[in-house]
């Protein structure tokens, strides 16, 4: 997969014709799956590329201030994602305050027709450009208009609620990693290094990146480390992890892969 950054002072042109579904894709759940998996049919259909437009960092990050925002996919993640979906380009477009301001004629303009997009396919509460006022119906009359095609995905619900990244980010804060799946499709992972041997068995582990972690609590998780995939048990206690495993692990300082199954009963606290 192709990975192709833009900024204001980089002008894409000549892109080959393409299939785009735009989004921020955060996490990238079962309603952005539904969403990747149609424009990848519309692109074999078509014999087109399929290709995804996201942003970096997060809207809120540059237009609310958010600060150190924590994300379910940083963008390595996303683009690992999107990779396995099967998307052939994707356009990272780095989100600042000129970009924000485009109007949703500017960014169709620029960023849609000028890339030879053949086809777009967005949610069905797809916002863009300045004060997110364009809307499906602001791209669905520029399709009729410009002559590229459009489809719209309805709202892919769990429980008689909207997946969301949202939705996932409130049950992760709230230790419910449990119910993850439902949304994502898959467990939980994020990714840290183990930094710090302090008995036989328990390691200091330090986040890297900016992956949103559980509520501080004790977590039984899968870790994957040395081809392996060890059952263990993660416990935070006054902002640290603490990582507990029967088994030998050799790999300090590398990045391994933490898999949240659910939360564990654990009674006593582990002494550092
Ligand atoms: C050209 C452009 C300008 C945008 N300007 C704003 C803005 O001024 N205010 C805002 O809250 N979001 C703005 N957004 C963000 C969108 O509302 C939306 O979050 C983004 O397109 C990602 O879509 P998604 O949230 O559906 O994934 C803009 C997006 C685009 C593409
Ligand atoms: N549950 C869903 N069902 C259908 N489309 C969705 C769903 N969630 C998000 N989308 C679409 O996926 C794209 C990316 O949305 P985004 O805003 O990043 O997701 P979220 O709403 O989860 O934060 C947008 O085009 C959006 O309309």
């Amino acid at each position: 997969m192709k990975v192709i950054r833009i900024d204001p002072f980089i002008k894409v042109t000549n892109f080959q014709d393409h299939v785009m579904a735009i989004g921020f894709f955060d996490g990238i759940h079962l309603g952005h799956q539904q969403l990747l998996r149609h424009a990848k049919n519309i692109a074999e259909q078509q014999n087109l590329l399929f290709t995804a437009m996201t942003f970096d960092p997060h809207p809120d990050e540059v237009i609310n201030n958010e600060k150190a925002r924590n994300y379910l996919t940083p963008l390595s993640e996303k683009i690992d994602k999107m990779e396995k979906m099967g998307v052939d380009a994707l356009f990272v477009i780095h989100f600042d305050r000129t970009f924000a301001s485009l109007s949703p004629a500017d960014y169709i303009q620029n960023y849609i027709l000028e890339l030879n997009t053949r086809h777009v396919v967005v949610g069905f509460d797809f916002r863009f450009g300045h004060k997110a006022q364009g809307n499906t119906q602001v791209l669905a009359q520029a399709a009729k208009q410009s002559d590229f095609g459009l489809s719209v995905i309805p709202k892919k619900m769990y429980d008689n609620k909207k997946i969301s990244s949202t939705l996932i980010r409130e049950c992760i804060q709230a230790g419910r990693v449990e119910v993850i799946p439902f949304y994502l499709g898959a467990n939980y992972q994020i990714k840290a290094v183990i930094s710090n041997t302090h008995t036989i068995g328990i390691f200091q582990l330090d986040p890297i990146e900016n992956f949103i972690f559980p509520k501080e609590g004790s977590y039984n998780i899968l870790l994957m480390v040395d081809a392996r995939s060890i059952p263990a048990v993660l416990q935070c206690d006054r902002g640290k992890w603490m990582l507990m495993v029967r088994e030998r692990i050799t790999n300090h300082q590398q990045t391994v892969t933490i898999e949240f199954l659910s939360q564990a009963m654990v009674k006593k606290t582990m002494t550092m």
